[in-house]
């Protein structure tokens, strides 16, 4: 029963689009952290996530994000909590690109926009600083102007690694 009813929202939602910018290139997740990030990224033809990685001409980290169906919270759109697993992992993966290995010991969020389900929008990541075992990012889910939610990161290097 459980693998028909996925089958049909599969087919129901259908392939998406998740192409970057111009300039950017593509970025491999797993390369650098290994295969554990599977919450968010674990399912690329799945209804939850949707995926996919890039490096902007900055070398800033940049992710092209579906929500589905499965991340819904108000009705018709995202859930906070969904948007908050995808700024911890997008946000700390920044910190891991720009060379430090840590994870995200503070996550600071304001939804500002309501996000409507099944649409692909863009997370923005920028790593602010790094000073001891503290590396600031800052980043946003943004879809054109509009800006759905932003996250001030603080992640903390793991000692002795
Ligand atoms: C392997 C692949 C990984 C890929 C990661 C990519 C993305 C994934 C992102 C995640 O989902 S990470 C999972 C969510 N995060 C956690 O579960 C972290 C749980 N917390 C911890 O493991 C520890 O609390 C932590 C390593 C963050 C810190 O513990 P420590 O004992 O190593 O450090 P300590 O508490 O001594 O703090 C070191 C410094 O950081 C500061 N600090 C630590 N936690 C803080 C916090 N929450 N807020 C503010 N400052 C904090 C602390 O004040 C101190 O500052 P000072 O050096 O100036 O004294």
């Amino acid at each position: 029963m459980r693998v028909v009813k996925k089958k049909v929202l599969v087919d129901v939602c259908g392939p998406v689009d998740l192409s970057g910018d111009e300039g950017w290139v593509a970025f491999d997740a797993p390369a650098l952290v290994g295969a554990s990030l599977r919450f968010v990224s674990g399912e690329p033809d799945g209804n939850r996530y949707r995926v996919r990685y890039y490096r902007d001409a900055e070398q800033q980290l940049r992710a092209r994000i579906w929500f589905g169906p499965e991340t819904e919270g108000p009705p018709g759109h995202s859930h906070g909590g969904a948007m908050a697993a995808v700024l911890d992992e997008v946000l700390g993966l920044a910190a891991w690109a720009a060379g430090h290995r840590v994870v995200v010991g503070n996550l600071n969020i304001s939804f500002r926009n309501l996000l409507p389900l099944e649409e692909v929008v863009t997370v923005e990541s920028t790593v602010i600083s790094a000073a001891g075992r503290k590396v600031m990012v800052h980043g946003r889910i943004c879809l054109g102007e509009t800006v759905f939610a932003e996250a001030e990161c603080l992640c903390i290097t793991l000692p002795g690694k």
